[in-house]
């Protein structure tokens, strides 16, 4: 389903071959992997701070694509970019995708790696299990040069998966990690 979706964005941004994107998690090496997040109810607390608890705080997905699934309770919120927050309405027949970073750095920017963040329900355990489709580790991460306009540059340093890996776990989660990446950063 990912790879669909990755070739339905390359159809769109004229991507050529169309597996472009999609070959690089099917790639044998791909450093993809799968994750099951248990948000347990917290009522007694909630109830004592007033407030919702943050189950998995705000970040971006560093990966290409992530393909969300939950049960039926609500908490995923994503960030828009005025900076405020919606709800992702829970539907258990659904999957939710997320742009990661490195699929924002392949279209240099055209698509966006969207921010969000989880909140515990109050009542019902939340369990979602996510999807994230990677790069092999030894892969370059660089704008395709088919989605370039002519002298358009790059927005980002040239990079490999394993490098930009190693960065993001020397950070904290909220952090702009792909800012470290972006030619405007500061050295
Ligand atoms: O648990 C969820 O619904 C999403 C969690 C998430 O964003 C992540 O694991 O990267
Ligand atoms: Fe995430």
């Amino acid at each position: 389903m990912a790879c669909e979706v990755l070739e339905m964005i390359a159809e769109e941004l004229q991507i050529l071959p169309k597996d472009r994107l999609s070959k690089l998690i099917r790639d044998g090496k791909s450093d993809s992997c799968f994750r099951l997040n248990h948000y347990p109810p917290c009522p007694q607390l909630q109830l004592l701070t007033g407030q919702n608890l943050i189950g998995f705080g705000e970040h971006t997905d560093p990966q290409i694509i992530s393909v969300v699934r939950s049960n039926n309770t609500s908490g995923l919120q994503i960030c828009l970019r005025d900076g405020s927050w919606v709800s992702v309405p829970p539907d258990h027949t659904s999957f939710h995708f997320n742009v990661g970073d490195s699929l924002q750095v392949m279209t240099n920017g055209r698509f966006r790696s969207v921010k969000h963040r989880v909140f515990a329900d109050g009542l019902r355990s939340k369990v979602s299990m996510i999807y994230f489709g990677g790069l092999p580790l030894d892969e370059i991460i660089t704008p395709l040069s088919c989605v370039m306009e002519e002298d358009e540059e790059s927005l980002y340093k040239e990079f490999t998966w394993s490098e930009y890996k190693k960065s993001a776990y020397k950070t904290r989660l909220g952090d702009n990690r792909l800012g470290l990446f972006e030619k405007s950063a500061v050295k």
